[in-house]
């Protein structure tokens, strides 16, 4: 039967998502996609695979594969060579689209003497700015008055949003061009520069009244903490650091990180949430509303929890996206891989300084109050991580691995490998330039690390061509300081007395990195150890705690189990080894 025979005899909707070639009916069933409101059935083969389905909402849609996301029964659908009835997705399921859109827009400018160079702006700044930023940027450059930008030929109004310009090539790039403006006369433009843009504005204009500013807590001025503002419409926001045990001290980059978001939303900048992710991720500015200084990102508004301003809906047991996750200890999880991810030159809680070996961006868990985050109801503090914004300029799923220096991709995979992490796809890793002009990986999006079970571990770098490559012997060093037992003190330190089963998963997983590293594996090798082939597939990890399960007697202590663990363990690598 032909696809329009089987539309003729199903009056369900005429937006229906058809599949590409006719198939017998009875191969098909429907599942409804949900996306912003609207619900659009689509026909899917059982045997269909995630990349295939996501294939067919692009073309439909237009929302390409790698900005979307697919949730079905509170499981994103994460894998994409697996079928739609691997994933247990029925006749007449909902589908949850979530789509994601960068919040920057890479742009090409030529200038009318031949320059040209591009960079990244925030889609909801307009012509004006980048105007702004031209002439700003270097002396001599032509000032805003005296520039004309173009865009095929087509002049811009300074208000055009840049998220309007719909003119670009294939390469997702706008191409603009400067001329100078036919009537003024103007001087030459100097040679190349570069420009940084990553500072959007999204400044309230209402000004608030200093006066009513009171500080309830730190008013001998060092203090950020329990700041009030208020301002004459009678709006308040608040933001705290959350510090469970007293005795543990806060470094002088969280107390900046703190300090420098209190005061840009002291000064009417509002949070601005992000276009990317699945949750409510808002980006903080400064006092002078010119940079993101942080990302606040509240439990409530974790995908399938209470307020998730993405639509998602209730988790049904309070399990989050990733299998063996809890839906509201996102932050905690965020925290703890910054806390984890200890410097080269020694432990988290003794070491002064705040850049780990992987990088991870200072965190720490905080109250805040906004009306710009997402109140259904009333509004109300909200608590949540507070990460330290870092310029990048964009994220490793927008270029190939291969231009990644072998140790910046060895450095997430220790992370990734420590802390099982069960979301990280190349979107999570931002990519920015050192001062040497190498690229710089930046971990991000870490809620989803420390799960209880290692069935959703999946690393976006297994298949990256560095992974192969032996870790190097600095690299060795660190995976051999590190001690699962003290980590999970170090965390318990700061407040988070980690579930039995997290913990059993951090000590399984720091052992196999160790032994790994031992027996001269390389993160390819461990990762696939960890990593499961397919959704129906256990993964190498897996059968080693099952036949440890079954090997230890009822009620023994947990040291006897890792005992266990760790025989089977050496076991299934020694076979690995000799392969
Ligand atoms: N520390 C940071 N510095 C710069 N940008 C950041 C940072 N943290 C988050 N972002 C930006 O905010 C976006 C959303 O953040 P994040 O990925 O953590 O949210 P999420 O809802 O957990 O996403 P996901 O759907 O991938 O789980 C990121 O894609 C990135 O663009």
């Amino acid at each position: 039967m032909s696809s329009a025979g089987v539309l003729a005899i199903n009056p369900l909707c005429e937006n229906m998502i058809l599949p590409p070639m006719p198939v017998h009916t009875q191969d098909f069933i429907v599942i409804h996609l949900a996306m912003s409101g609207s619900v659009v059935p689509i026909r899917v083969l059982e045997s269909d695979s995630i990349a295939s389905v996501k294939l067919r909402i692009q073309s439909y849609k237009g929302f390409v594969v790698k900005n979307q996301k697919l949730v079905c029964e509170g499981r994103e659908l994460a894998r994409r060579d697996s079928s739609v009835k691997d994933y247990g997705v029925a006749d007449g399921n909902v589908i949850h689209l979530v789509v994601k859109l960068s919040d920057l827009q890479m742009i090409n400018v030529k200038t009318s003497s031949g320059k040209e160079f591009t960079f990244h702006v925030d889609r909801n700044r307009d012509v004006g700015y980048v105007k702004k930023q031209l002439a700003k940027s270097k002396k001599g450059l032509i000032d805003t008055d005296e520039q004309d930008i173009l865009c095929e030929g087509e002049e811009l109004e300074d208000e055009t949003l840049i998220h309007d310009i719909r003119k670009h090539n294939n390469d997702g790039v706008i191409h603009l061009f400067v001329r100078k403006s036919a009537k003024i006369r103007v001087t030459p433009m100097e040679k190349n520069f570069e420009l940084a843009i990553v500072a959007p504005q999204v400044n309230d204009s209402r000004e608030y009244d200093s006066a009513d500013r009171h500080h309830t807590k730190g008013d001998d001025g060092t203090g950020y903490c329990g700041l009030v503002a208020r301002d004459p419409m009678n709006r308040e926001f608040w933001l705290e650091p959350i510090i469970v045990n007293p005795k543990a001290e806060l470094p002088s980059v969280l107390f900046d990180l703190i300090n420098s978001t209190y005061q840009g939303l002291g000064k009417g900048n509002y949070p601005k949430r992000s276009s990317e992710g699945t949750g409510g991720a808002y980006l903080m500015m400064d006092a002078l509303g010119n940079k993101y200084v942080s990302v606040f990102k509240p439990i409530d508004e974790e995908p399938m929890a209470v307020n998730n301003p993405r639509g998602l809906p209730l988790s049904l047991n309070g399990e989050g996206l990733k299998k063996g996750t809890t839906v509201g200890e996102g932050a905690l999880r965020e925290v703890a891989a910054y806390l984890l991810d200890h410097p080269k030159s020694g432990r988290r809680s003794f070491s002064g300084e705040y850049k780990g070996f992987a990088g991870v961006p200072p965190t720490i868990l905080a109250t805040c109050m906004h009306k710009g985050f997402n109140h259904p109801e009333s509004l109300k503090e909200k608590i949540g991580s507070l990460q330290m914004f870092m310029e990048n300029s964009g994220s490793c799923e927008d270029m190939g691995p291969s231009a990644f220096p072998v140790d910046e991709v060895h450095k997430i995979s220790v992370l990734d490998i420590r802390m099982a992490n069960a979301d990280r796809h190349a979107g999570n890793i931002l990519v920015s330039k050192g001062e040497d002009g190498r690229f710089v990986l930046i971990p991000i999006d870490h809620g989803y690390c420390l799960p209880h079970s290692f069935e959703d571990c999946t690393f976006d770098w297994l298949y990256w061509p560095q992974a192969r490559q032996r870790f190097s012997p600095e690299t060795v060093d660190y995976i051999n300081s590190l001690d699962a037992e003290e980590d999970i003190a170090l965390l318990n330190f700061y407040g988070w007395n980690l579930p039995l089963e997290c913990a059993r998963t951090l000590r399984i997983s720091t052992m196999l990195l160790k032994k790994g590293v031992e027996k001269g594996l390389s993160p390819f090798a461990i990762g696939s150890i960890m990593c499961r082939e397919n959704l129906n597939k256990q993964s190498v990890i897996e059968e080693i705690v099952e036949e440890a399960d079954d090997c230890v007697l009822p009620g023994s202590s947990e040291a006897a189990f890792m005992e266990t663990v760790s025989e089977i363990m050496d076991r299934r690598l020694d076979s690995i080894a000799e392969l």
